[in-house]
């Protein structure tokens, strides 16, 4: 069943042109030029309650653009978004209470005012009963460890702090999807951890559907059954991790250490990344060699003592993607 249901968007940007040169900015005072950026292009798909679907592109793809359009900021050219049954830019009202909405680079709390102060306001808009703002807010400040910082004033806050305040702020009127646009950024090892944890419980106890923008890896590989690429305002891929490692990620890595041994290696369908008389690190092509005959290979060119063996990161493998398709 379709909780999110976008069909063939399209949206684009009258952009100014900006001349260089004093004569040039000086003309475009009077005669200004204008150029079309198409941010969006047919896009369509599909979200089932309780998914979590990372979406994922180079910078300028459009993801935000299309976080923008399903929370009812911005309005398509062309298509249309039904998510549960309201169209989020024609139902603003009844829709809003319905979803969350995280920009990692920019904040919905008031920035000289404490914390709590911003909570309360969002209590009063979104019209939170007092007994559920009550339940929810106990819950928050103790999966998100707010206690020692909600009465400090925002602007007082490290990034981290603020990321996990503003989580909780999207998330007081109990809505069912959650929408986060680079929840991650900037932040330091312990806080993603701990962001990465509450959106995966969030999903796990409260059933909350998450589609989550970010340009880190290891949120996608953390979090996301699902993955949604999009590059230059199409849709690109739209399948699992394992199914983006099966069908581009055809590289291993193996690390073979063996016995003091004069000549490089040479093995048909991999490359030799680096060599020493006694430990090799090759590349390997699985769609040129299979992992077994590089292994038999192996061993008939050197006396074994241990191989590893690395799948390529997912990283490489949307760095590669992104390559193949042009972006
Ligand atoms: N308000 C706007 N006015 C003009 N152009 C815009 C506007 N918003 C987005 N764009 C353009 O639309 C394209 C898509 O932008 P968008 O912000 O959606 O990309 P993104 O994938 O979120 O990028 P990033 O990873 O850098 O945040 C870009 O070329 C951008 O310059």
């Amino acid at each position: 069943m379709g909780l999110i249901r976008v069909q063939g968007i399209s949206k684009s940007f009258l952009v100014a042109k900006r001349p260089s040169g004093i004569r040039h900015a000086v003309k475009s005072l009077f005669h200004r030029e204008y150029t079309t950026v198409e941010a969006l292009q047919d896009i369509s798909f599909s979200i089932a309650p309780g998914e979590i679907v990372g979406y994922i592109g180079p910078n300028g793809a459009g993801k935000s653009t299309t976080i923008k359009v399903m929370s009812g900021i911005l309005v398509p050219d062309r298509g249309t978004c039904s998510i549960m049954g309201y169209t989020p830019w024609l139902d603003r009202v009844p829709y809003v209470q319905n979803i969350g909405v995280v920009f990692g680079q920019r904040s919905q709390l008031w920035w000289d005012v404490p914390v709590m102060d911003s909570f309360e306001l969002l209590r009063d808009i979104y019209k939170i009963p007092p007994a559920a703002y009550r339940d929810t807010l106990t819950l928050l400040i103790d999966t998100l460890d707010l206690k020692d910082i909600i009465h400090t004033p925002v602007r007082q806050l490290s990034l981290g702090q603020r990321m996990r305040c503003e989580i909780a702020a999207s998330l007081l009127h109990s809505p069912s999807i959650l929408f986060l646009d680079e929840p991650t950024i900037g932040l330091d090892a312990v806080s993603k951890i701990a962001v990465r944890h509450f959106i995966k419980t969030i999903n796990k106890e409260k059933g909350v559907t998450v589609i989550l923008t970010t340009h880190d890896m290891n949120d996608i590989e953390a979090l996301a059954d699902r993955i949604l690429l999009i590059g230059k305002g199409s849709l690109l891929y739209d399948g699992s991790v394992q199914g983006l490692r099966s069908q581009f990620g055809t590289r291993r890595t193996i690390t073979a250490e063996y016995r003091e041994n004069a000549h490089p290696l040479q093995i048909p369908g991999a490359t030799l990344l680096s060599w020493t008389p006694d430990r090799a690190i090759l590349s390997v092509d699985t769609e040129q060699i299979m992992m077994s005959e590089a292994i038999t290979q192996l061993s008939s060119q050197v006396e074994l003592l241990d191989v590893t063996i690395d799948t390529q990161p997912i990283e490489d493998i949307i760095v590669q993607m992104y390559k193949e398709y042009q972006l």
